[in-house]
């Protein structure tokens, strides 16, 4: 899938802008705080429901206006089919249409638009808590496996209503019902997450040009659960929460279990964030990206949307060399941002060229 048509209406400095895109590599040039990353951040609405800046949609509407609209053309390259679809969202409300009809759901909307962002702030995934690096994964999972989003939100419903027992006397009685419930769901969320780190680790081998001076990382999920603890055995996760019992009930919530799991980044066997510079991070963390985005897009028609903001940011010559290299060879739609300056040059001269100025955005001819 990729995106013939965005318009943008409200999303920070920009107040109205109509992209009409390149099925390939799109760039996106300006000054600082021209609006290029505002562009990226409502794609960013229209595929996940909010910003990679802020969580607070208030933030990201237009300062003096109400409501902000992303609305965009896919193309499905595999069926030909195209239609329209859009997202708009005020403090209170969100509205989604696809195809024409209203969509009460996010998850649907997102299945529409498979979109990677990379931006400065990216290399979290590396070097921040495990939030991050669960719902990278989980990302995947949700694009290659058609049942995942259930499964996920029935575990995030659950755990809610666990953690009310465990908070709460007066609901206590509920406790052992939910806590079966969370064990049921641990063995299938695991074995999502394996089967999507799988699906990643072969999509890494896309960016070995990247990960050339740095190696391949070593990938390791951990369960949410001490080591050794089987989470596909139900007798010992029973067991296990009978133990921990007193625990959880002094706490006031669930300490272990998929919720708490992790995705362990390693070089040479010790975590990278230990061992990488920054400069390594980003590499580490791009590689990262573009192989979740290879992955995803292994589905139907084989194409997703990367979108790069501030390209340049901590990559040298060699490195920018090496990721315009791994990225020329894909098929996915490009959308790449920076400042007109030389890092850019080899994008320029195969990519459709808009200028962006004070929140405006002009096709170059
Ligand atoms: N809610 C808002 N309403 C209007 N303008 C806003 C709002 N929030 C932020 N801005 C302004 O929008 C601009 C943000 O631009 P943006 O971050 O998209 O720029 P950019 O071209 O990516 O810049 P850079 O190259 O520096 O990263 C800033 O000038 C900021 O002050």
């Amino acid at each position: 899938m990729w995106l013939s048509r965005v318009s943008v209406d409200y999303c920070r400095v920009v107040t109205h802008a109509e992209l009409s895109l390149a099925e390939r590599v799109n760039v996106l040039y300006g000054d600082n705080a021209s609006g290029k990353s505002s562009v990226l951040e409502a794609l960013s609405v229209l595929s996940r429901g909010r910003s990679f800046r802020t969580p607070r949609i208030a933030e990201l509407i237009s300062r003096g206006e109400t409501e902000l609209t992303v609305a965009a053309t896919v193309e499905n390259g595999l069926s030909g089919a195209r239609y329209p679809l859009g997202i708009s969202k005020s403090m209170t409300d969100t509205r989604i249409r696809i195809n024409h009809a209203d969509v009460p759901q996010q998850a649907e909307l997102s299945s529409h638009v498979p979109l990677t962002l990379i931006h400065p702030g990216s290399v979290e995934l590396v070097t921040g808590s495990p939030t991050a690096r669960r719902a990278f994964l989980d990302w995947i999972a949700f694009y290659r496996f058609a049942d995942f989003n259930m499964a996920w939100r029935q575990y995030q419903r659950v755990l809610k209503q666990r953690n009310t027992c465990l908070r709460d006397p007066r609901q206590r009685q509920a406790l052992p019902q939910w806590t079966q419930q969370l064990i049921s769901l641990q063995t299938v969320l695991y074995r999502y997450r394996v089967s999507a780190l799988a699906v990643l680790q072969e999509a890494l081998q896309n960016t070995a040009e990247l990960l050339a001076a740095l190696g391949t990382p070593q990938l390791h999920l951990s369960s949410g659960f001490p080591q050794g603890v089987d989470v596909e055995d139900e007798t010992t996760l029973q067991q296990f929460f009978r133990d921990k019992a007193e625990q959880e009930l002094k706490q006031g919530f669930s300490l272990y279990g998929a919720h708490r799991a992790d995705l362990h980044i390693m070089l040479d066997t010790i975590p990278a964030v230990r061992v990488a510079s920054r400069g390594q991070l980003k590499i580490l963390t791009v590689s990262l990206l573009l192989a979740q985005s290879y992955a995803i897009a292994e589905t139907g028609t084989k194409r997703g949307i990367i979108a790069i903001d501030d390209l340049a940011a901590e990559l040298d010559e060699q490195n920018q060399q090496a990721l315009y290299n791994t990225l020329h060879t894909t098929q996915q739609q490009l959308l790449i941002t920076g400042t007109h300056h030389q890092p850019l040059k080899n994008w320029v001269a195969d990519a459709k060229v808009f200028h962006v100025k004070h929140g405006q955005v002009f096709a170059s001819a």
